[in-house]
C-alpha cells in the first residue's frame, strides 16, 4: 500500500496554487493522473521520487516512510525505489543501450535478469547501439527497461508515449500492460489520452488546480452519461468484456467513451481497434462494425 499525502505551494502562471492531494494506492494498482496542463501532475511525481520537496505531508510506501515532514524524514531520490520514465527518454547519450541498463541496475538485478529483460523488450538487436541512433519508440523501450532494472516499488510514467505516433504508441501500451503485471508493479501514469487510460488504468484520478475533483475506473469517469435518445456516431473499440450473459463493448467517440451492451455472439466479431457505428433510436444503443482495425 502506498499512502501519499502532499501539500505544496506552487507558482502557477496566474499566481500561487496550493497542491493538496491525498491518495492511497494498492500494491499492484495501475493509476493514471489526468488533468489540464499546469494542474500539478508532474510535480506530484517529482515529490514521490524525491526530486521536489513537499511543504508538508507524508509518503509511505509498503510501510517504509519515504517522507514525513513532522518527523523530518526525507529519503534521497537514490534511496527511494522508484523507476521514472519521462516523455523525452533521458538516456545517457555516451552509453550503449546495454551500458545504460547496466549503469542503472541494482546490485540484486544480475546479468541474467538483464538478458531476459532485453529479450522481453525486444532490444537484442539494439543493445550495442547508442541512443542517438534509435527511433523514439526504441528509445522509450530502453527507458522503460532502464526503469525496470532499478527494481522499483513504484513505476512513475510522465506521458512516456506522448511523442510517439499512434502505431508505436499502441505497441508500447501493450508493453506497459505486460511489464506492469509481469513485474507486479505499482504504476502511476500521467496521460492525456483517454483511450490509453481506458486500456491501461485501474483507476483515473482527475486533478484541477492541485486538487482531486473526481476519481474512479476510467469507464466510470469518462462515460458520458448524458448520451441518450437519438444519436449516431462512429467510434473505435477500446475494450470488449464478456460478462455471463452479455458482452460490454467500450467505444471511444472523439474524446468521449461510451459502453454498449451487445449479445456475446456480436462481440465475437469485434476486436480492439475496430471502427464501429453506435446508433440509438430509443435508449438502447446498437453497434455495427464498419471495418476491422
Ligand atoms: N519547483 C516548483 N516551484 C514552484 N512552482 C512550480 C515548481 N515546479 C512547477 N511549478 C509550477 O506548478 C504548476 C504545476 O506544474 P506541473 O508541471 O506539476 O503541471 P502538470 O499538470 O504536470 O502540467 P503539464 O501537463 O503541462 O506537464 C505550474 O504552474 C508550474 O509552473
Amino acid at each position: 500500500m502506498i499512502q501519499i499525502d502532499l501539500n505544496k505551494k506552487l507558482q502557477a502562471a496566474e499566481g500561487e496554487m496550493l497542491l493538496k492531494l491525498k491518495i492511497d494506492i494498492e500494491k499492484g494498482e495501475f493509476v493514471t493522473l489526468y488533468g489540464a496542463s499546469g494542474v500539478g501532475k508532474t510535480s506530484t511525481l517529482r515529490m514521490i521520487s524525491g526530486l521536489l520537496n513537499p511543504d508538508a505531508g507524508k509518503i509511505i510506501v509498503n510501510d517504509e516512510v519515504w517522507f514525513d515532514q513532522s518527523k523530518k524524514i526525507n529519503l534521497t531520490p537514490q534511496k527511494r525505489k522508484v523507476g521514472y520514465v519521462f516523455q523525452d527518454y533521458a538516456l545517457f547519450p555516451q552509453m550503449t543501450v546495454l551500458e545504460n541498463l547496466q549503469f542503472a541496475q541494482t546490485k540484486k538485478y544480475g546479468a541474467k535478469a538483464i538478458t531476459s529483460l532485453i529479450e522481453l523488450m525486444e532490444l537484442g538487436q539494439l543493445q550495442n547501439r547508442k541512443p542517438e541512433t534509435l527511433s523514439g519508440g526504441q528509445k522509450q523501450r530502453v527507458a522503460l527497461a532502464r526503469a525496470l532494472v532499478q527494481q522499483p516499488e513504484i513505476l512513475l510514467l510522465d506521458e512516456p508515449l506522448a511523442a510517439l505516433d499512434t502505431t508505436i504508441r499502441y505497441k508500447l501500451q501493450e508493453y506497459l500492460k505486460q511489464i506492469h503485471s509481469e513485474f507486479k508493479l505499482t504504476t502511476i501514469l500521467i496521460s492525456h489520452d483517454v483511450s490509453e487510460i481506458v486500456k491501461l488504468a485501474d483507476r483515473v484520478i482527475c486533478l484541477e488546480d492541485g486538487k482531486i475533483i473526481n476519481q474512479g475506473t476510467p469507464e466510470h469517469v469518462f462515460i458520458n452519461q448524458k448520451l441518450s435518445g437519438k444519436f449516431k456516431f462512429t467510434g473505435e473499440v477500446l475494450k470488449v468484456s464478456n460478462e455471463e450473459l452479455i458482452s460490454i463493448v467500450t467505444v471511444r467517440i472523439h474524446t468521449e467513451v461510451v459502453k454498449v451492451v451487445v449479445q456475446p455472439e456480436e462481440a465475437q466479431n469485434l476486436d480492439v481497434g475496430d471502427k464501429v457505428l453506435v446508433v440509438s433510436k430509443a435508449f438502447n444503443p446498437l453497434l455495427y462494425k464498419l471495418r476491422a482495425r
